[in-house]
């Protein structure tokens, strides 16, 4: 298996023409992570959007070590490769948690049974909630069901906007084990946060970005 590493050069992003930081670098080994730090509208989202290819890098290289080739020779990111959890939580309110995982994982071309999945939910506390509606639970609950994916998915890339946003304590405590035993076990994984996460893990390294 080929270990995962991240290699960023010279990387400018903006929205439109408009750059909001310019020149980063960085490197992610296997078994790293990398803290985005910056003011409010400084960019980070813009960083995970674009490392995730949903939008293109005004200029500089992103290169995945498990990527291949595409026809025209560009690296691209395979969905296996690959678990992005945005700032929103990406759920259908008119559906459950176990059928939003469910869609959300054959999405990501990860075939899960809906045991696993609602086993998966019990263990984040969601199991009275798992088959109601996702736009009548909490915000924190909502939040958790989305980051269920962290237990379901084996891509080795993880980018997560404000994971911890709306959780409580025991929660973030969960959250943060989680990210820990992903990159013990080889993972990268590049995150923002407002907060400070308790991951005890060594190996994350704090980005900050310098408005252009
Ligand atoms: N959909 C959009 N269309 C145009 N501009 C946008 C859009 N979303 C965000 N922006 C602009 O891009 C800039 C960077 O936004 P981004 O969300 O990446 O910042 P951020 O560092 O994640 O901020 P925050 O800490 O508030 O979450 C902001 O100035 C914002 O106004």
């Amino acid at each position: 298996m080929t270990l995962p590493r991240l290699v960023i050069r010279n990387l400018s992003c903006g929205r439109g023409e408009r750059a909001l930081f310019r020149d980063l670098d960085m490197t992610l080994e296997a078994g790293e992570a990398a803290r985005i730090l910056g003011e409010n509208g400084s960019g980070k989202t813009t960083l995970l959007r674009t490392l995730g290819g949903l939008q293109s890098p005004l200029a500089g290289d992103i290169e995945w070590q498990s990527a291949t080739p595409s026809d025209d020779g560009e690296p691209i990111l395979l969905q296996d490769d690959l678990c992005f959890i945005g700032h929103e939580n990406a759920l259908n309110g008119a559906l459950t948690p176990v059928e939003n995982l469910d869609v959300l994982m054959r999405l990501s071309a990860r075939r899960v049974t809906e045991k696993r999945i609602v086993e998966t939910l019990t263990d984040l506390g969601l199991k009275r909630v798992a088959r109601r509606p996702c736009e009548r639970l909490s915000a924190g609950q909502k939040r958790r069901a989305s980051l269920a994916r962290l237990w379901l998915t084996d891509a080795p890339l993880w980018l997560l906007d404000e994971p911890a946003s709306a959780l409580d304590v025991d929660a973030r405590g969960v959250l943060c084990a989680r990210i820990d035993s992903h990159v013990s076990a080889g993972g990268v994984v590049v995150f923002t946060t407002h907060e400070e996460l308790a991951i005890a893990n060594g190996s994350v390294r704090r980005v900050e970005l310098a408005p252009c």
